[in-house]
């Protein structure tokens, strides 16, 4: 979270002049719900059912970029479908990813203690995100725009 991937997504789509999706905007528009409010009513083993099947429809449909929700790839599946098309990881460390969330508003995982919660997601995670990425690009003091340069740079 916090990472860029919804803003560096819309660069992209720009740039290259394609349509973007995004699992979490996806999934809150087919439930007509926030995601926060999904979490809370429903606990997070069943949103990460919908965004299993948000991924996997968004990647059977569509053509161009998607931007996935920051805990899509911990689903074996999702790991699966996501073998074989470019993957970018956009790495952010603990200081520039406090500052980019803000008190974590919309985000559930990140309720309390903030800093403490992306700490804890950053060790269990960066990991997972290194065995999914065809491609890593640091984010920490750039902007979102030398971001999709650099992803352009590699995509081309
Ligand atoms: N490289 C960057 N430098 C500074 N601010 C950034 C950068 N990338 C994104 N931001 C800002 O950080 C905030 C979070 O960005 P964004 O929503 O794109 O992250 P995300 O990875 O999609 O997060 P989530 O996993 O919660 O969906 C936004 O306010 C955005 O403008
Ligand atoms: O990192 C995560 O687990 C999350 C990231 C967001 O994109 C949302 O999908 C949700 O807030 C959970
Ligand atoms: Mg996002």
């Amino acid at each position: 979270m916090g990472a860029g991937k919804t803003t560096v997504a819309g660069l992209l789509g720009e740039a290259w002049g394609v349509p973007v999706r995004d699992t979490d905007a996806d999934i809150e528009a087919s439930t007509g719900r926030e995601i926060a409010d999904i979490f809370v009513e429903s606990g997070e083993d069943h949103f990460r059912d919908l965004e299993a099947a948000a991924v996997a429809a968004a990647i059977a449909e569509h053509e161009g970029v998607l931007a996935l929700g920051g805990g899509a790839v911990l689903r074996p599946e999702t790991r699966e479908l996501l073998a074989g098309v470019p993957v970018v990881f956009l790495r952010v460390g603990l200081s520039d990813a406090v500052k980019r969330v803000g008190l974590g508003v919309g985000r559930p995982l990140l309720l309390g203690n903030v800093r403490a919660r992306i700490k804890a997601l950053l060790d269990e995670r960066t990991p997972v995100y290194e065995s999914v990425a065809t491609h890593v690009v640091d984010t920490d003091g750039r902007l979102p725009l030398e971001v999709a340069a650099e992803i352009q740079e590699l995509l081309r």
